[in-house]
């Protein structure tokens, strides 16, 4: 089944694109990305997810992918870190017939891209097979085309980055299959048939595999057609399934410690808490001045970027925004900016807390806007532009009713233009700000 229009998504968000590489990597990642963005010849890339299983060792009924962390489900967030991708052409996921519907009202809800939706089967390597053969090309009615690199990646890995999606795609076409690694935390033993200790193994010349992997579509595919039924039965180890079928060895890759498998009730909280935090640094900055590429907004804007870690930028009034406002809304953004240049009201804030109100998203927790308005001191007066601005204050006492805290800056400018300009650090705001 195909969902979403294919290629569908809006492009990766230039930010933490090649955030942790480094030297030699950042260079091949570079040129892998200018390609796919020329729209030249970059290999095709896909990816797979294994989502059948039913995560008996989570301990509860749902299925551990379909669990909601934040009032969204477990998926949706691995679906969103790989959706980011731009170079990721389609993401196959394999989900029990008994979880179809369910999976695609996610897909639907949280507008996912690029989706096709797959049977999976009864292990994990079946799965993955399944995912595997609506690549190949061999399934009739079939939209997909077949990858030159396939991203193996389990749905219940939400922290992928980007970076490490690039190092093992990029490693998988260089030597046939890459995959993640992560130093053990634990030493490995070996029990005997008595319940005694056999033997250990040295903790530092071992390693624990983890996700993502990437290969030639060609060799796994081909490992997977060659492989025995006890392989796929049993078998928790594509890479392996690389280098007894196909001969390939597969480049390790160091990976990040949130690359973790959520397996535990405990793994939920850690999923929850990693999620709150990253949400607690994402801003999202509202500008409605377009055109004027000298006002002092834009400063404002440059120097908010410079200071935070994750800022998401609409330019244009809201109405023109409305589409990525929704979309940023959906991807639990908490904190605001509405910077009010063009017009003398805050008609622009007032659009983005209906928005924000018709979204529910401060059920959980507040939400925090920023309304700022600019004053050219040499026009209005600034008691006058005070009085108008003072209905901010009923405003907010009305929105913090529903978890929603307005603040107002008022910007007194050209001084503050030239102080915003001449400023390497904060404060931002010499002046004016209330309620
Ligand atoms: N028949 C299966 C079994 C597992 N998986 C998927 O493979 C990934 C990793 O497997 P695992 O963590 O073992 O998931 P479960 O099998 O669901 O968990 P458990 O072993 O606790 O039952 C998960 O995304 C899971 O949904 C799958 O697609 N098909
Ligand atoms: O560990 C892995 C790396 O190869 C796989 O990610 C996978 O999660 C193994 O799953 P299972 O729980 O089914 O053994």
């Amino acid at each position: 089944m195909e969902l979403g229009p294919p290629g569908g998504a809006g492009p990766a968000e230039p930010g933490p694109r090649l955030r942790g590489l480094r030297g030699d990597d950042r260079a091949a990642s570079a040129a892998w990305l200018s390609e796919a963005s020329a729209g030249r010849r970059a290999p095709s890339v896909a990816a797979v997810l294994p989502a059948g299983g039913s995560g008996e060792r989570m301990g509860v009924p749902t299925p551990k992918q379909f669990c909601p962390v934040l009032e969204r489900p477990l998926i949706s967030y691995t679906l969103q870190a790989l959706e980011r991708v731009c170079w990721i052409k389609d993401i196959v996921v394999a989900v029990t017939g008994e979880n179809m519907e369910v999976m695609k009202g996610i897909v639907q809800r949280y507008q996912h891209k690029r989706i096709s939706l797959v049977e999976a089967g009864v292990t994990r390597h079946r799965s993955i097979f399944n995912g595997l053969k609506a690549l190949a090309e061999d399934q009739p009615n079939s939209k997909l085309c077949r990858p030159e690199v396939v991203i193996i990646h389990d749905a219940v890995r939400p922290f992928v980055e980007e970076d490490v999606l690039l190092k093992v795609a990029i490693a998988a076409k260089e030597h046939g299959a890459a995959g993640a690694i992560r130093p053990l935390v634990s030493t490995v033993i070996s029990p005997s048939a008595d319940g005694c200790l056999d033997h250990s193994l040295e903790r530092t010349s071992h390693r624990a595999s983890e996700m993502p992997q990437a290969f030639l579509f060609d060799v796994i595919y081909e490992a997977y057609q060659q492989c025995s039924d006890y392989d796929l039965e049993f078998g928790t180890e594509c890479l392996q399934l690389a280098l007894k079928y196909c001969h390939t060895k597969a480049k390790l890759v160091e990976g990040s410690p949130d690359l973790w498998k959520v397996t535990y009730k405990r793994d939920l909280y850690a999923a929850e808490s990693i999620i709150k935090e990253r949400i607690s640094q994402q801003i999202c900055i509202l500008m409605d001045a377009k055109e004027d590429e000298e006002h002092v907004g834009r400063c404002l804007e440059e120097m908010l970027k410079k200071e935070l870690n994750h800022v998401k930028v609409t330019s244009g009034a809201l109405c023109h925004a409305g589409r990525d406002l929704q979309q940023i809304i959906l991807e639990q953004c908490y904190n605001f900016v509405c910077v009010n240049v063009m017009t003398s009201d805050f008609e622009e804030t007032r659009k983005l807390l209906n928005a924000l109100e018709e979204s529910n998203l401060s059920i959980l927790y507040p939400v925090v806007v920023i309304s700022v308005h600019f004053l050219d001191y040499k026009l209005v007066p600034f008691g006058q532009k005070m009085e108008h601005l003072m209905q901010i204050k009923e405003f907010a006492k009305e929105v913090k009713k529903r978890n929603i805290l307005l603040c107002g800056l008022l910007i007194y400018y050209p001084q503050i233009s030239f102080e915003l300009i001449s400023a390497t650090n904060p404060p931002l705001f010499a002046e004016e700000d209330w309620p």
